[in-house]
């Protein structure tokens, strides 16, 4: 069976700004996160994304800029050694009413069944509450990063059994090893 899981991206992969990430230039990567990734992906994990990006809708920058990102992600992640799987997200403001954006399930439900995998138990790692609430939502398994608004999240009402770890490279540190 495929070995998926599945990140958030915005204070998991790349420090995220309260200003929205709105350039290739404002997308640097966290620590340890393109290695993190490139490890996961050489041990035989997919990794994929799913990502809340209500700063299209908000006119704050556009999608030829955001796939400018997810490219740079991909390049920085093939200079170690690995690969990134789809990447999804949602470009809709919060009062549209979609069905992808956080913490609504869609695109888990999307990247599944790309993969044709099930998503019960499958690893979906965020910073933010609707994360959380999204992994929860399809039986996956909420996984929290104190990256980013993790911090913050931490303090608040998590899902029963949300797992919590420092940081992308200490959930790699995780899969890759036990
Ligand atoms: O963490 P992911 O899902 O990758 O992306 C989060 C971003 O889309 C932005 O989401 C916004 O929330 P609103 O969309 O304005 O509620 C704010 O939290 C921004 O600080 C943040 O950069
Ligand atoms: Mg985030
Ligand atoms: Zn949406």
């Amino acid at each position: 069976m495929l070995k998926l899981l599945i990140l958030d991206r915005d204070g998991v992969i790349n420090y995220d700004s309260d200003a929205y990430i709105k350039s290739v230039e404002e997308w640097i990567p966290l620590p340890g996160a393109i290695e993190a990734i490139a490890q996961l992906s050489k041990a035989g994990w997919t990794v994929a994304v799913a990502t809340n990006q209500s700063g299209i809708a908000r006119g704050y920058y556009d999608i030829a800029t955001l796939d400018a990102m997810h490219a740079r992600l991909r390049t920085l992640v093939a200079e170690q050694g690995g690969e990134v799987g789809l990447v999804v997200y949602c470009p809709h403001g919060p009062d549209e009413g979609c069905d992808c954006r956080k913490p609504k399930p869609g695109m888990l439900k999307t990247i599944a069944e790309h993969y044709k995998v099930p998503l019960a138990g499958i690893w979906f790692v965020g910073d933010s509450l609707g994360d959380l609430e999204a992994a929860k939502a399809v039986d996956s398994q909420p996984v929290l990063v104190k990256t980013g608004k993790g911090d913050k999240t931490q303090a608040k009402n998590l899902p029963v059994g949300t797992l919590i770890f420092d940081d992308l490279a200490a959930v790699a540190a995780e899969l890759i090893h036990h």
